[in-house]
């Protein structure tokens, strides 16, 4: 008879309030890190809804700040999830999430654009490109500065199946602000159309999840700026990444269903 299952409890520490965040980590005067937080629970549930199942799940996740987002991925079951974030204030408040679920939780203080992912998890979850979707995912509301460099890295590595693609078609679930999500996801007769809507929808499938409103950030996001999130998975012709997207709307925006590939 097979063993049963072990469920490993933990419990996390509760997130700081939003009058705590602004206070520890000055958000407001670190504009050029893009620290426009998440810690609304059932916000960051409803972007990992976006991923699929995370029990007992790989996962990479992108500038984790504060770890609102850091929390739902650990709630929703996922075996190993390493964080990698630049700015060394939340680096603490990370080690003490990571004390909190034994073995679970790595926390790298580094710059995704230069960080090494080839090595980051067991070779094990190998698929070969064609297979199956390996059970690693990389997940993040990510830093609005670093976008286009990001995804043409991530792009180029797509391509050349290196970084987090030595693993196979590793599915990606990601924030971005609207103009660059309605570029990877403008369609040929789009206005949006540019070089990197064709070479994301080359290599990877798009698609656009939901919208979420300015006002759900801390500090909001102005009318203007919009943001947009999206996630991906992973392709050649018939096996291509597919990225999936979650707007960032304005203020006064209602969250909005829609999907576009
Ligand atoms: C938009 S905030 C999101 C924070 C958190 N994930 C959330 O949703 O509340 C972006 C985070 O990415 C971090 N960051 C900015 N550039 C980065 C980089 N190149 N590598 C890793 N982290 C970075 C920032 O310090 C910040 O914590």
């Amino acid at each position: 008879m097979a063993a049963p299952r072990k469920i490993a409890l933990f419990r996390l520490p509760s997130l700081p309030t939003i009058g705590e965040v602004i206070k520890l980590y000055k958000l407001r005067a670190e504009k050029q890190l893009s620290q426009n937080v998440l810690l609304d629970m059932r916000l960051t549930d409803k972007i990992l809804c976006q991923a699929g199942s995370l029990r007992d799940a790989h996962v990479c996740e992108v500038g984790p700040g504060p770890g609102g987002l850091t929390h739902s991925i650990l709630n929703a079951g996922a075996a190993d999830l390493l964080v990698v974030e630049k700015d060394n204030r939340f680096i603490h408040g990370l080690n003490l999430l990571s004390e909190a679920a034994p073995r679970k939780l790595r926390v790298v203080h580094g710059d995704i654009l230069t960080s090494r992912m080839d090595r980051g998890f067991p070779k094990v979850i190998t698929k070969a490109w064609e297979d199956d979707l390996p059970d690693l995912h990389i997940i993040g509301n990510l830093p609005f500065s670093v976008p286009t460099p990001l995804i043409i890295k991530w792009l180029e590595n797509i391509s050349n199946r290196i970084g987090h693609f030595v693993y196979g078609r590793t599915r990606l679930t990601l924030t971005f602000q609207k103009e660059v999500a309605e570029r990877l996801t403008a369609s040929t007769a789009s206005r949006q159309r540019s070089r990197l809507s064709i070479m994301a929808q080359y290599l990877c499938a798009v698609k656009s999840f939901f919208t979420i409103p300015g006002r759900a950030f801390i500090p909001k996001l102005e009318v203007g700026p919009h943001a947009l999130l999206y996630s991906a998975h992973t392709h050649t012709h018939t096996h291509r990444a597919s990225w999936l997207c979650i707007q960032v709307d304005d203020d006064n925006a209602p969250f909005v269903e829609h999907t576009h590939l």
